[in-house]
């Protein structure tokens, strides 16, 4: 329970509806107590009569009909109470669910970069939705029902023992029996349902992969194999069912054994007694309904446990991520204006999950409204830089300042904001290209959306589509060529009108006219701006105010345009390379 006690404060925060759902939870029960005892005394009545004890046939009457009055009465408040008790417990595991995915969810959102990579996204997904639901369990019907028999055995027992003291004991002797097998069989069924779920897991990821990469399949004629795959994961998928099944179908006749068992117990021991006129034949049929009142909650009791150890499972996972404490953090809560001077002094950072060490004392500088190109061989450490710029990392050795303060000092929130970052894989969400590019800027008007588009020489291409900016891109709409995204994307970077730019090789997939165009519009909008562009193409170099060359994590050349293409190096190649590759 030490993982559980993370709920007590949504407890404490419904505390009044707690209190109000128990009090309910305890009238209910005690209506429901009426039944038996009315019946057995009503029953008690008619056998006295029979027997001639009472001649008169209208106190029979008289008597049956108040107690059938109050059986309706007593039940009908009972179902009114326990609707009721429905109401509040249940609702309130329904509030702590919704409190518990908003916890979880906003420490995702702080959680850095590298917390991502080390978990998968399936097992994220997971904890917010699986594991809360079985933490609900615990926090609606395993309180619900656990107060509930609490109740029942409060009342009834004492009022048994009272009524018939040798029927009680042998009425409650098989229940515990009941609550161990049902807990034992529970344990059973939740370990068998978790290898399913797991295994249902794995299906949905390959169904999902083949659709996706259907192209690819069909390109390769692999269907067969996939096929294959799939009929083979089915048969262990129903083999598991299977097994699953066959556990569960002991639970029904298991518990209808049971409850046989306590019946013929009471009529035995309890019709011995009769016989003997140890106690009247009302008490007999009151103890049977009694037996019938108790097994559920004693079941219960067995799968309330059950419901608890898992919770408890499920709260540590939960806790395991709640606990993290983010590798980023903001130190400085007021806002801070940047005005975008960059500053690199002798920075190297290591990747700490695969030890590479992206970049090795690093230096550079960058006045505001300037603009820096980065040209390097693929895994030079170009995507690095960007990322420490907009703190997605923290460096390990070296400081990377922003207006002559060092970016930790920095709001992180401010930092944020001033810049607008066009990612090497341009991702964009399951929305329309408008809702997509106002990602920038949420209140933008139609027509800076148009302005954002043009600029990034998308526009055209979207009014080209029937539904223009109301396009639905992904999944459920369609699919934009890999240079239409990263213009989306540079659209969506533009319209937030940045003090910092950083360009990540993002139009690589675009013709070298429309790259041209791109970056002479860049060019004029950027002249307050800093821009970084990363890119393998010379000409995006071509109007950058200064250049560095990276090679394994190290600056190898940095200089103007006009100097490194005199300079011999990896520049002067590059240049020469695409310039012959041009004259083609
Ligand atoms: N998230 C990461 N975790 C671990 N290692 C990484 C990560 N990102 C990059 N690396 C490694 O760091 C090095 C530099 O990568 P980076 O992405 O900065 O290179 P790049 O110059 O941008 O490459 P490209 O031109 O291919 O985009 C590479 O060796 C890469 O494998």
């Amino acid at each position: 329970m030490k993982e559980l006690q993370h709920l007590n404060k949504y407890f404490i925060k419904y505390k009044g509806r707690l209190l109000l759902g128990i009090l309910i939870t305890i009238i209910a029960q005690v209506f429901s107590l009426f039944a038996p005892k009315l019946i057995g005394n009503s029953l008690t009545v008619v056998q006295k009569y029979i027997d001639k004890e009472i001649t008169d046939l209208a106190i029979v009457k008289d008597e049956l009909f108040m107690n059938i009055l109050i059986i309706v009465g007593a039940s009908a408040l009972a179902a009114f109470f326990t609707f009721l008790m429905r109401q509040t417990i249940i609702n309130i595991s329904r509030y702590v669910e919704y409190d518990l995915k908003n916890e979880v969810y906003q420490q995702y959102q702080n959680l850095s970069t590298n917390f991502y990579k080390k978990n998968r996204t399936g097992d994220l997904m997971n904890r917010i939705s699986e594991d809360v639901g079985k933490v609900r369990m615990y926090a609606g019907p395993a309180i619900m029902y656990s107060i509930r028999t609490i109740t029942l055995f409060a009342c009834l027992i004492p009022l048994m023992f009272i009524t018939a003291p040798k029927v009680a004991i042998y009425t409650l002797l098989p229940l515990p029996i009941l609550s161990f097998l049902i807990y034992k069989l529970n344990r059973a069924i939740q370990k068998r349902s978790t290898i399913v779920q797991q295994f249902l897991s794995k299906l949905s990821t390959f169904t999902q992969e083949s659709f996706s990469g259907v192209s690819v399949i069909k390109a390769y004629g692999i269907e067969p194999q996939i096929k294959q795959t799939f009929d083979e994961m089915v048969l262990e998928g129903k083999q598991k069912n299977m097994d699953l099944v066959k556990v569960n179908a002991w639970f029904f006749p298991m518990m209808i054994l049971l409850i046989g068992a306590s019946n013929i117990l009471v009529i035995y021991i309890g019709g011995k007694q009769f016989i003997n006129g140890e106690i009247e034949f009302g008490v007999l049929a009151e103890f049977i309904m009694y037996v019938n009142m108790l097994t559920w909650p004693v079941a219960t009791i067995g799968w309330v446990t059950s419901i608890v150890q898992q919770a408890e499972v499920s709260q540590k996972r939960i806790n395991e991520f709640l606990d993290v404490v983010p590798e980023i953090q903001n130190q400085i809560a007021e806002a801070t204006p940047i005005q975008g001077n960059i500053e690199f002094k002798d920075v190297s950072f290591t990747y700490d999950d695969t030890n590479i060490t992206a970049l090795k004392n690093v230096s550079f500088s960058l006045h505001s409204g300037e603009t820096l190109a980065i040209v390097g061989k693929t895994g030079s450490g170009k995507t690095t830089i960007l990322d420490l710029i907009s703190r997605m990392y923290d460096t390990d050795h070296g400081v990377i300042e922003i207006d002559q303060i060092a970016i930790k000092n920095l709001n992180l929130n401010s930092l944020r904001n001033a810049i607008s970052i066009v990612p090497q894989d341009a991702f964009l969400f399951s929305e329309t290209i408008k809702e997509n590019i106002k990602f920038g800027k949420e209140d933008a008007t139609e027509e800076e959306v148009i302005a954002a588009a043009k600029f990034a020489s998308v526009h055209e291409n979207i009014i080209g589509f029937k539904k223009g900016y109301d396009t639905i891109l992904g999944e459920r709409g369609i699919t934009l060529s890999g240079g239409q995204k990263q213009r989306v994307s540079i659209a969506r970077a533009i319209i937030k009108d940045p003090n910092v730019l950083l360009l990540d090789d993002c139009l690589s997939a675009v013709d070298t006219e429309t790259e041209e165009e791109i970056l002479t519009n860049i060019q004029r909008i950027t002249e307050n701006k800093t821009t970084i562009i990363v890119s393998h193409r010379i000409s995006s170099a071509k109007n950058a105010d200064k250049i560095i060359v990276l090679d394994d994590g190290r600056i190898i050349q940095n200089g103007s345009y006009d100097d490194l293409i005199e300079e011999d190096g990896y520049f002067k190649e590059l240049y020469l390379k695409q310039l012959s590759e041009k004259d083609l």
